[in-house]
């Protein structure tokens, strides 16, 4: 036997049957205070029913019952986005994996969007030049916010080399709960790295328009954290997850 939370169309405490494959299954279900809002909209405050609809006409926003505020109450976490930039090998995707992973082992949802894993699927049409680099952030900010409107703690590891880009997904996510992350590493060192031996194909010219070399990539000048090199070493993507827990935990996005 199950137990569920119904939504809030369903009233007061009872026994529903659920058309299930197989043996007819009893699903006891508890009332759960679930927040109502205004029809028309989906979160007080900001960016709400309109966005990216200039070539749409005759569509409309239509709202379900169950809200951000009752997934997040059900999760016990704040969904929102983490958005990790910097130029290719300052450990984006190690920083991004080894957050999950400490906040999985503390009990908590994330999910995480890689540049270069999207670039398989989702923006497997995007090249690099900027127009292109522009288009695969906005689809990756869109992606984001649904996660972090889900609840989720989103952690998205992108070059994203452009300042008004990531300012463009910043704006599409309620206040604060974007966190822009700065891998601040120097050239040198994510250089000498090159796991993927992509900036010796840049130096030789066989890659053309590489960030960092001849691509610009323009750091934030306002982010929530920076992630720098400590005494001339790089800190362990263990400490660096840390660093960003505590902002979680601190800035109450980690409810349990
Ligand atoms: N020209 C050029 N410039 C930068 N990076 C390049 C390029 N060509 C291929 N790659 C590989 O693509 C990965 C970056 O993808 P992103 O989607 O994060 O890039 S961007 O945000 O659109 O700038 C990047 O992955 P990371 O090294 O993990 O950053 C590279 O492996
Ligand atoms: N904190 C760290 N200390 C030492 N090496 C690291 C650290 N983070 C990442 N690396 C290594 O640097 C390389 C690039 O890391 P990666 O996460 O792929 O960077 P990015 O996603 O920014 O391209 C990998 O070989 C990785 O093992």
């Amino acid at each position: 036997m199950h137990t569920l939370t119904p939504p809030s169309c369903f009233s007061g405490a009872s026994t529903h049957r659920l058309s299930l494959p197989g043996p007819i299954q009893a699903v006891k279900l508890k009332p759960v205070a679930v927040t109502r809002v205004r029809a028309g909209s989906m979160e007080p405050g900001r960016n709400n029913a309109v966005t990216s609809v200039e070539k749409a006409t005759n569509i409309r926003w239509h709202d379900c019952p169950i809200r951000n505020i009752d997934r997040q109450n059900l999760l016990q976490q704040k969904g929102c986005v983490i958005w990790i930039t910097g130029l290719s090998g300052s450990g984006k995707s190690t920083l991004a994996c080894a957050l999950s992973r400490e906040l999985h082992y503390r009990g908590h949802l994330t999910y995480v969007l890689d540049g270069d894993n999207l670039r398989h699927g989702l923006n497997r049409d995007l090249s690099f030049k900027a127009e292109d680099r522009a288009e695969n952030i906005r689809r990756v900010g869109e992606v984001a916010k649904l996660f972090a409107d889900a609840g989720v703690i989103c952690i998205a590891s992108l070059i994203s080399p452009y300042r008004k880009d990531r300012d463009a997904c910043r704006s599409l996510v309620p206040q604060s709960t974007f966190i822009e992350v700065f891998m601040d590493f120097p050239l040198e060192i994510c250089e000498a790295r090159d796991p993927k031996g992509l900036y010796k194909l840049a130096r030789t010219g066989k890659i053309k328009g590489f960030t960092g070399i001849d691509d610009p990539y323009e750091p934030p000048l306002n982010c929530e954290i920076v992630l720098q090199p400590e005494n001339g070493k790089c800190p362990s993507p263990q400490t660096m997850a840390e660093q960003v827990v505590s902002y979680l935990q601190q800035n109450g996005f980690l409810h349990s």
